[in-house]
């Protein structure tokens, strides 16, 4: 499994050290930074990397989340504010059982920090497949950038250390995002061809539920695979005996 913290519109260079640092004590290195408002390699990050300069050296940087999650099979959102169990973008698992789940896994896993100023927007954690919340004091409950990633990155960590990397490998192959993707598509045209519900909103609303669905599980590939082809089965014959209708 490969990690990549992926910061969008980073704002404070003290925080882009920090996190550099963070990252090399719990031995990630891919940093990806989404349209930075500060250089990573300003003098005052590179002094609060310390030992860690070259995270920020080898950042890559990109415009757009799109062009940062090319390539992840899995890419979860971070959120400080937990808001209410209705509003599906910010409906959070806590760390440790990211972490826990997360090992079950051998794709490239993109975890995804928002803004100093205001995190990460509704249209973005759409884009990703869930989304992990720190439990914090609910009288302050968003945290510094920097101390979070720390405390995901602990976690993930904790985890790799309690499994041997044969164990890991004997685990069976995880879906990757084009694999849930397809099955979303599917699952889309379906309820297209169905016409249900009649209300588009409504329907658009379900095809998020089940691709949330499937980005929680962790499905392993064989999973995603057998949703496939009884969901084209049925698409089929439903056409077919529209077409026999008209
Ligand atoms: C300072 S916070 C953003 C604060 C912003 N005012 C807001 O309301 O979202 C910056 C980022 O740190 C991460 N973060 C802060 N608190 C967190 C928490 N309790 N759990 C998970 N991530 C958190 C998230 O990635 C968040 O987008």
């Amino acid at each position: 499994m490969e990690i990549k913290v992926i910061l969008v519109e980073p704002e404070y260079t003290i925080n882009l050290g920090a996190i550099a640092r963070v990252m090399k004590n719990f031995g990630v290195k891919d940093l990806i930074l989404v349209n930075p408002k500060v250089s990573p390699n300003n003098e005052i990050a590179r002094k609060f990397a310390v030992h860690a300069v070259e995270i920020l050296e080898n950042a890559q940087i990109v415009e757009t989340l799109e062009e940062a999650l090319n390539g992840t099979d899995l890419a979860i959102g971070t959120s400080g504010l937990a808001g209410e169990d209705y509003i599906p973008e910010r409906t959070p698992i806590n760390p440790e059982e990211f972490a826990k789940r997360l090992f079950l896994y051998d794709g490239s896993v993109g975890i995804v920090f928002g803004r100093e100023s205001r995190g990460l927007d509704n249209k973005e954690l759409k884009m990703l497949d869930f989304t992990v919340t720190i439990p914090t004091s609910q009288e302050y409950p968003v945290m510094n950038l920097s101390h979070a990633v720390g405390i995901i990155l602990y976690e993930i960590y904790k985890q790799r250390l309690k499994l041997s990397p044969p164990e890991i490998k004997d685990k069976l192959r995880k879906s990757t995002r084009d694999e849930r993707e397809r099955a979303v598509n599917l699952w889309a045209r379906f309820l297209d061809v169905l016409q249900y519900p009649k209300d588009l909103e409504k329907r658009k609303f379900y095809v998020l539920m089940f691709k949330r669905f499937l980005g929680r599980g962790f499905i392993y590939a064989k999973e995603v695979h057998s949703i496939y082809g009884p969901l084209r089965k049925a698409t089929e014959i439903l056409e077919r005996c529209k077409n026999d209708n008209d």
